[in-house]
Parts: C-alpha cells; sequence; structure tokens
C-alpha cells in the first residue's frame, strides 16, 4: 500500500542541519498493523509526517498505491481524507473553542464540495460519536468538558468521517491512563477490523507495540536497524538495540500493562 524508498529527510537551520531519517526502505502492507518503535528523536514522528504530508521528504520516494505522495515540495492527496492521523495528545490537538460536532465534521472541509456527502451526514455524525464510545448528546459540548480518553475518541471519530484507508497513529495513547490507554487501544482494533484500515503505529511502548502490531519496525537515529514478524522481533531480536529496547523497557512496562 505504501513504499517508501530510500527516504532521507534533513532538517536545516541557520546554524546546523541533522538527519532525522536516513536510507528509509519500508513497506506497509494494505490491511497490516505495522508498529514504528525507537527511542525519543529516532525519527518516527518525522516518518509520519512525511506520510501525511506534513514535512516533504529531502530525498527519495513515497508511494501510495503506486503513486507519488511528494514530487519535490508538493505533496499530492490519493484522495483527500484518504490518509487520516491521530496524534498523541488529545488536549491540544482538539480546538478548546470549538463543539465536538464541528470538531469531527472539520476534515471534511478540506474535501472537495461535491465529495461532502452533506445529505446524511448528521446521521454519519451521530453513528460515528456513538461507534468511538461517546453519546449524541456529547456533540454540542466543548473538548474541557471530557476526560483525556474522551477527548482521544472524539480524534479517532474525526480522523474517521472522511472514511479513511490509511491511518497514521503517532503515540495514540501515550498521553492516557493505563486503563483507559487499553480501552482506546481496543477501540482502535476494533475499528480497524470493521472498516478493513491499515495502520502506522507509532510508539515507544514495546508492550503496546506488541499488543497492537502484526509487524514492527525499529528505528535507531533515523534508520530502520531491523523490521519484522512482532513475534520475531520480541523473541528473537537480532539487532543490539532492538535487544536494548526490549530488556529496558518491557521489564517494566509490562506490569503496568497486565490490565491489557
Ligand atoms: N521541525 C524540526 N526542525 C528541526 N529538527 C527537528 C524538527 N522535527 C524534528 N526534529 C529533530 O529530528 C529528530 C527526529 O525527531 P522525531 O520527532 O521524528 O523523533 P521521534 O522518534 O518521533 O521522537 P519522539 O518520540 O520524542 O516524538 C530529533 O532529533 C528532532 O529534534
Amino acid at each position: 500500500m505504501i513504499e517508501i524508498t530510500q527516504v532521507e529527510k534533513v532538517y536545516t537551520s541557520a546554524s546546523q542541519s541533522m538527519k532525522a531519517v536516513q536510507s528509509m526502505d519500508l513497506t506497509i502492507q494494505e490491511g497490516e498493523i505495522l508498529g514504528i518503535v525507537g527511542e525519543s528523536g529516532s525519527g518516527k514522528s518525522t516518518l509520519g509526517k512525511m506520510i501525511i504530508g506534513l514535512e516533504a521528504p529531502t530525498s527519495g520516494t513515497i508511494t501510495y498505491q503506486g503513486k507519488s505522495l511528494w514530487n519535490k515540495n508538493k505533496y499530492f492527496r490519493v484522495r483527500p481524507g484518504e490518509i487520516q492521523t491521530v496524534f498523541q495528545d488529545p488536549q491540544s490537538s482538539l480546538d478548546p473553542r470549538m463543539r465536538v460536532k464541528d470538531i469531527i465534521l472539520e476534515p471534511l472541509l478540506a474535501l472537495p464540495r461535491s465529495e461532502r456527502k452533506i445529505k446524511g451526514q448528521a446521521d454519519k455524525l451521530i453513528q460515528l460519536i456513538k461507534r468511538v464510545g461517546l453519546k449524541e448528546e456529547h456533540l454540542d459540548r466543548l473538548p474541557h468538558e471530557f476526560s483525556g480518553g474522551q477527548r482521544q475518541r472524539i480524534a479517532i471519530a474525526r480522523a474517521l468521517i472522511t472514511d479513511p484507508s490509511f491511518i497514521v497513529l503517532d503515540e495514540p495513547t501515550s498521553a492516557l491512563d493505563v486503563s483507559v490507554q487499553a480501552q482506546v487501544l481496543n477501540l482502535l482494533k476494533e475499528l480497524q477490523k470493521e472498516r478493513k484500515l491499515t495502520y502506522m503505529f507509532i510508539s515507544h511502548n514495546m508492550s503496546v507495540i506488541r499488543y497492537m502490531c502484526e509487524r514492527v519496525a525499529v528505528m535507531y537515529k533515523g534508520e530502520i536497524v531491523e523490521v519484522g514478524n512482532t513475534k520475531d522481533i520480541f523473541e528473537t531480536p537480532k539487532h543490539a538495540y532492538t535487544q536494548k529496547l526490549l530488556s529496558s523497557v518491557l521489564t517494566v512496562q509490562e506490569k503496568k500493562m497486565v490490565e491489557i
């Protein structure tokens, strides 16, 4: 579905330049949940941003269903709303002045007028808010009236309103309490199956990755050092960095994640 070939991203400022992503080759298969794991600063979010159109690759190609997403610095949408995203922090990613219904409907404004499907929109909105575990009356409320988990459910509904096929989930539950985290992860899993979605799931939490993903790519200093089936990566990690990640993170976090 997505083919990343020799992608590099260099951030340049007046004083310096830094390679956030380098020599990246990666395939994301239709219908899978691919995990991207790595410590802070390893380039995970930069990769996600290049796929959703927020950062242009410095070199290399990214194709979606065979079509190039970038031509120099210009991003081409395959179909507006086809690729969506859910970010980590539901506090800052939802406009505090907007009512929930307007937040969820907002991505439709990016679609051409003919595709906004005004007819039936209200029904779709009600269906969606209920599907993510909230109530119809919540549609008229403001974000501050909700808990972190509920706000992330709103962000998920917003991502789904355009009927995407592919969603970049960038640390979608990292800001949540562990029990709430499990509920949101389960919701994401159910939605992926029901709607035959493909996810790129970014996390630094190995337990969450193991619970969610069929395959995992391990990033270190902007490069993918290892990619494979989750089971293989966890049972027989080949790269020294993956081994280190597993030994340092799992023992503490697995205890925390028992509820999952
Ligand atoms: N807009 C930017 N300008 C300059 N440098 C940036 C920019 N965005 C990211 N970087 C740098 O690129 C590197 C990779 O950052 P990135 O956010 O992709 O990593 P990450 O693995 O997602 O980390 P985290 O888990 O902390 O979000 C970091 O060194 C970061 O400081």
